[in-house]
């Protein structure tokens, strides 16, 4: 699927250029002194133990939690005065859905295609809705696509958020934890969505514990420690293999053990 415009995603403008990014909760420093570009087309990988900050910085650059320092810009214009949100779509961290809200997946896609067109008429035009049954292809849910999504697994009820995310055609996916708790079969599909992403210029931004099937999709590795960047480059074999969620050995970096990994 894409059905972008040729220039969309080849701006030079960095997709995501923060700097000195701070954020408190409730006074207490959750990020500091951040800085991170991300280019147009690149997949980044933030990685990091539990509690370093990830999901704090996704939020931030989403403009779900306030900066309390630094600057932002997404796309060339300052945060504050970027309007266009549906050219960054969000997966984020706990998205299976209960049972509260009856929805068949075709619906749910849908509302991630009526988000972009910002409708005041609640239709979707032929064009729209061939836009959220290519989407739906792609994360290989056709069959399910008249299906309430509380009926589906975990694993598909991920494609299907993803999906949704997906409809708004956003020039970056912002997703945290896409893999936590799928299946090895939703994973392999999850992974080739990706890939079909990344091939057609889209910008990835991956909070993840896991890289294992993304690893030849991932280009970069921004490891948090305390809520600062310890590491930002290459997925180099140390960071991937050392990285472990919980460790309590994987430590703040310092010049002479970059990655943070001896006690
Ligand atoms: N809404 C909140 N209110 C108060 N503190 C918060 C809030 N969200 C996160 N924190 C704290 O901010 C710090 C960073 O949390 P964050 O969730 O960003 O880390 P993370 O690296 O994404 O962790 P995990 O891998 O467990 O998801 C932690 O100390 C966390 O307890």
């Amino acid at each position: 699927m894409n059905t972008k415009p040729p220039d969309a995603g080849t701006s030079t403008a960095a997709a995501v250029r923060l700097r000195g990014g701070a954020v408190s909760y409730a006074g207490q420093r959750a990020l500091s002194d951040v800085d991170l570009d991300v280019a147009p087309g690149e997949v980044v990988a933030l990685l990091g133990p539990n509690g370093s900050g990830k999901s704090t910085l996704v939020r931030a650059i989403l403009g779900l939690v306030p900066l309390s320092a630094g600057t932002l810009e997404l796309f060339g214009t300052p945060a504050h005065r970027f309007h266009d949100r549906a050219r960054i779509g969000y997966v984020p961290q706990r998205h299976t859905v209960g049972g509260g809200v009856p929805a068949t997946v075709q619906e749910v896609v849908s509302s991630g295609r009526l988000a972009r067109r910002r409708l005041i008429t609640p239709w979707l035009r032929p064009a729209d809705r061939a836009v959220v049954a290519d989407t739906i292809a792609t994360v290989g849910l056709e069959e399910k696509a008249c299906a309430q999504i509380s009926t589906l697994s975990g694993g598909q009820q991920r494609r299907a958020l993803i999906a949704r995310a997906l409809a708004g055609e956003p020039d970056m996916l912002v997703m945290d934890e896409p893999l936590a708790g799928v299946d090895l079969a939703n994973q392999e599909i999850l992974t080739r969505t990706l890939t079909g992403l990344v091939e057609a210029g889209t910008t990835l931004l991956i909070v993840t514990h896991e890289i294992g099937p993304l690893a030849d999709l991932i280009g970069r590795t921004v490891v948090l420690h305390h809520g600062r960047v310890g590491y930002d480059g290459p997925p180099t074999d140390e960071v991937l293999n050392g990285f472990a969620g919980t460790d309590p050995h994987f430590l703040p970096a310092s010049p002479g053990d970059p990655f943070g990994f001896v006690d």
